[in-house]
């Protein structure tokens, strides 16, 4: 097991809490704040119990569009908590240290991207990356660390597994709920059905794999990219456009789909039709109909017809990933309702920070749990290990 905030004696101890509020952004300002509103429980109770709190985080991806400073991260857990909450643009150098030792009881100070600095974004072994810059000028101003990341939980970067190594390590609550949920499946009511979408086809596969063989899956149905790159396997002529969309995250998608479908084809659902533009507009067509110039953006009405039946005769759904292109109105159908039918299954989980956003902008609730991760729920789904958990579950550091 790992240590909880149950083990931890906060009042007046110095902590080092990494959260993942990676989050969509408009103009390099925060443009959902779900993932802050994930972790007020956590920040709360622990500024609540006096502790002081350096908040580390990622946002975005070197040299993608979503890669930004945490200010306004800053600001809106300043608006958010009770506490005060101070923002510095400085990860582990002597400023921010400094900053870090002028914290009072109760007060937060947001700490720079992690990912500004070169090593956070390659993967290590807990030992050396507590050898990285960032944890070893860092941690000597912490008593311990609190990771509260789940959705980051996947990555064996140095803010998320070199700590334990240096202090005592605890899980947060954000952790600790999406854990005990997403790590008791196995022991949810039958018939489960997975409904995997989306455009993370390699973790998708993964997790296609992992839970037809583990017998976990009564039921896996597919849609999004994922569905594409089925259909292509199922010797579907999609067409080229939808072809390169699949081949340009994996080349190897569509064999690695065939294999699954050779495998286990009667446990896999695909879709029966499929919605393209046509002059602007959403034009449904069954397979037969196909190939299409333009690239399969949705499920259709007949898929969503049949793959609803599946879901409402679920004990459980595990759901991971966009049916479509939900950002764009006219394929937002898919994701709508299939989601809607999920959440009739008699347990629903969904996952996948994407997802998450779909759901709220397309007015959908009810889901029984809903993950703040994705490829971390989708890892965590095919029993993998993660390693921001493994590390804390090491404990090298007594209570
Ligand atoms: N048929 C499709 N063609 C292109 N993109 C798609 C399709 N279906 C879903 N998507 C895209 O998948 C993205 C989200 O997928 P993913 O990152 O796997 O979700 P999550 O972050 O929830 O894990 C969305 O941006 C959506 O536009
Ligand atoms: O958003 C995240 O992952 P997700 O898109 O799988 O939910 C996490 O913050 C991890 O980010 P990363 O995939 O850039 O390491």
């Amino acid at each position: 097991m790992f240590q909880t905030l149950a083990d931890l004696s906060a009042a007046g101890t110095t902590l080092g809490v990494r959260v993942d509020i990676n989050s969509p952004l408009e103009d390099g300002e925060l443009a959902d704040d779900s993932r802050v509103r994930a972790h007020l429980e956590t920040l709360s109770e622990l500024l609540d119990r006096g502790a002081r709190v350096a908040v580390l985080a990622h946002q975005g991806r070197p040299g993608g569009d979503e890669f930004a400073t945490l200010a306004s991260h800053a600001a809106r857990l300043d608006e958010l908590l009770d506490a005060p909450v101070d923002y510095c643009d400085a990860t582990f150098t002597a400023a921010a240290r400094e900053r870090v030792d002028a914290l009072e009881n109760g007060e937060c100070v947001v700490l720079e991207n992690t990912r500004f600095y070169s090593e956070e974004y390659m993967e290590f072994d807990p030992e050396t990356a507590a050898d990285t810059f960032l944890v070893r000028e860092l941690a000597p101003a912490l008593d311990a660390f609190v990771n509260d990341a789940f959705a980051a939980a996947h990555r064996s970067q140095p803010s998320l597994v070199g700590f334990p190594v240096r202090v005592p390590g605890y899980a947060g609550r954000v952790m600790e709920q999406e854990l005990e949920v997403l790590g008791s499946i196995e022991s949810t009511t039958t018939p489960r059905v997975y409904a995997l979408g989306g455009a993370k086809i390699v973790d998708s596969l993964d997790v296609a794999r992992s839970v037809l063989e583990r017998g976990f899956a009564d039921h896996v149905i597919v849609s999004g990219i994922v569905g594409n790159a089925f259909l292509l396997a199922d010797g579907v002529q999609l067409g080229a456009a939808s072809a390169h969309v699949v081949n340009e995250r994996s080349d190897r998608a569509v064999k690695r789909a065939g294999d699954l479908l050779d495998e286990f084809g009667s446990r896999i659902h695909l879709p029966r039709d499929v919605a393209v533009e046509r002059d602007g507009e959403r034009v449904e067509l069954d397979l037969g109909a196909l190939p299409s110039q333009n690239a399969a953006m949705d499920i259709g009405a007949k898929t969503i017809a049949a793959y609803g039946e599946f879901l409402d005769e679920a004990g459980t759904a595990i759901c991971n990933g966009p049916a479509g292109v939900f950002e764009d109105e006219r394929f937002a159908t898919g994701t709508r309702e299939l989601y809607e039918a999920a959440t009739h299954s008699g347990y629903s989980i969904v996952g996948g920070g994407d997802t998450a956003a779909a759901l709220r902008r397309l007015g959908v609730e009810g889901f029984d749990h809903v993950s703040t991760g994705g490829g971390a729920a989708l890892r965590m789904l095919t029993g993998e290990p993660l390693p921001a958990v493994e590390v804390l579950r090491a404990n090298r550091h007594s209570a």
